[in-house]
């Protein structure tokens, strides 16, 4: 017998998989866990309940759930879950991708909207953008007709493109030395497993009477990492304060670091002020949220394009068009001539979008969601990866065709359009995506512009592997050899 008041006050928790003891649904989850919830949502609904260990996780699967948490539930979900990569890899969560919704995460990200990523501030960068594009460019041109590594290319182009434009570029070299810190290469796989660590499923976050064995060593890992990070940041801090004190009165913020110290200084905010751990903590996120992103946005483009030969007659044609029958290399304010580009790069992360569910988000409240009840604490995941190839908004949603945003309404994909939702939409969408289309937008359109790509002897186009490397952005697993051929006048290459 149920009374009717325990009728009423019982919880209606989404549909979803039977957990195991202990374990939950963990088991369910690999080897990439957007795929299988994706699968599980097929038979659970567009909102599903799964446990990670003894942690509830909702998963909103249909552009319709994302709305529901993105927007009309924005201020409740605006928060990130208490994990160990924020802890340890994240200034114990001061960095803006784990800091816990609150008064240092509004400050953090009032700070990044108005002073870092205005068009104002992006628009005096652009020089820096172009010389290394020029840079990035002429390497390929220097190699051509011999087989390069895209990605190796790519990544080194946009850590320099962003280090500039964060902390000068002076902090790295092909090889230590007495004044580089770390090596380019250190550096970079500093970023990788800062990418690794951020997205894994560490278990004693789950299974919190398991955490002190840490049993699959992701928080050794971490603090190995936490450490060389703040190596690197207390060094750089150390020398733009030693700068700034050298100009005195003349100081003029010269890249992002300076612009963060001098707001440190600012004791007007009542709420909070900038510490310069949080000054690291904020330098950190711009430095592998603004590589690694762009970059493997910009290798699943050239993919993607490189297996569709008619995808890249189109591009070409339009690419010959804005520049004049190929006088010069394309240009930021060429975008608004280029649908057919922005059409491409929409399709790509429509299939591949770098965070498939996103960071995870957390519930600060009690809330009731399209009729269920999601209790505080509970983590919720947006599976982009699955609302991208959503047969009730997609045409054949398996296949690459930009034309699909050529036609009818326009889709936006900064957040206003839910069934497109590579940035995430709400309060805590991705501060940097200006910066990161630009990158994007003008890499991809110039790799295409500049050269003919021959692959090696014996692949097809239809061999170049789409299969995906799971993390906190996900990559192609395999990283593509290919023959660059220079395609326009010399004298822009030099
Ligand atoms: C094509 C490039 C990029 C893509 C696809 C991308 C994607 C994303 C996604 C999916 C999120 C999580 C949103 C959510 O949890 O709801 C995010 C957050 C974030 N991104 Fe990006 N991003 C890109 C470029 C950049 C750049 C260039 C920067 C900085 C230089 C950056 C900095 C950040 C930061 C700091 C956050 C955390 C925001 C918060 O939690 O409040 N991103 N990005």
């Amino acid at each position: 017998f149920i009374s009717k008041k325990t009728q009423n006050t019982k919880k209606r928790n989404p549909p979803g998989p039977k957990p195991w003891p202990i374990i939950g649904n963990l088991h369910q989850l690999p080897p990439l866990p957007h795929i299988s919830l994706h699968l599980l949502a097929k038979k659970y609904g567009e909102i599903m309940q799964v446990k990670y260990g003894s942690g509830t996780v909702v998963v909103a699967s249909s552009p319709k759930m994302a709305e529901e948490f993105l927007k009309t539930h924005d201020n409740v979900f605006a928060s990130r879950p208490p994990l160990a990569s924020g802890k340890y890899t994240g200034y114990n969560f001061q960095d803006m991708t784990w800091t816990p919704a609150g008064p240092h995460w509004r400050k953090a990200r009032k700070v990044y909207l108005t002073e870092i990523f205005t068009p104002k501030r992006l628009n005096s960068f652009e020089y820096i953008r172009v010389e290394e594009r020029q840079r990035f460019l002429s390497g390929l041109y220097a190699k051509s007709g011999n087989p390069v590594l895209l990605k190796n290319e790519i990544r080194r182009y946009t850590l320099s493109s962003i280090s500039r434009v964060v902390l000068r570029d002076k902090y790295f070299s092909d090889h230590k030395t007495d004044t580089s810190l770390v090596s380019i290469s250190e550096f970079h796989e500093m970023i990788d497993e800062w990418m690794v660590l951020n997205g894994v499923i560490n278990i004693g976050d789950w299974i919190p009477w398991l955490r002190v064995f840490d049993l699959q060593g992701y928080v050794k890992r971490m603090k190995v990492l936490r450490d060389k990070f703040d190596a690197f940041h207390n060094y750089v801090i150390a020398d733009h304060m030693a700068q700034k004190d050298l100009a005195g009165k003349n100081f003029v913020p010269k890249d992002m670091v300076d612009v963060l110290l001098q707001l440190s200084e600012d004791d007007t905010d009542p709420e909070v002020k900038l510490s310069i751990e949080a000054v690291k903590a904020l330098v950190h996120d711009l430095m592998p949220g603004g590589t690694d992103t762009s970059g493997t946005t910009m290798e699943w483009a050239i993919h993607e394009i490189l297996r569709h030969p008619d995808v890249l007659a189109k591009l070409r044609e339009e690419l010959d068009k804005v520049t004049n029958g190929g006088e010069r290399w394309v240009q930021e304010d060429d975008f608004p001539q280029m649908p057919y580009l922005e059409a491409i790069i929409k399709e790509t992360l429509r299939l591949h979008p770098l965070s498939p569910l996103l960071a995870p988000h957390f519930a600060l409240e009690d809330c009731n969601v399209a009729g269920y009840d999601i209790a505080k604490g509970t983590t919720v995941l947006i599976n982009t990866w699955s609302i991208g190839r959503h047969p009730d908004h997609w045409e054949d949603p398996y296949e690459f065709k930009p034309e699909r945003f050529l036609q009818g309404k326009e889709i936006s994909m900064t957040g206003q359009d839910f069934t497109l939702l590579p940035f995430g939409s709400g309060r805590r969408k991705c501060p940097g995506y200006t910066l990161g289309l630009r990158l994007v937008r003008t890499t991809v359109a110039n790799i295409f512009h500049g050269f003919n790509w021959k692959l090696p002897e014996g692949m097809k186009s239809e061999d170049i592997c789409m299969v995906e490397r799971y993390g906190l952005t996900t990559c192609p697993e395999v990283t593509l050899s290919i023959i660059p051929e220079p395609r326009l006048p010399i004298h822009l290459y030099k």
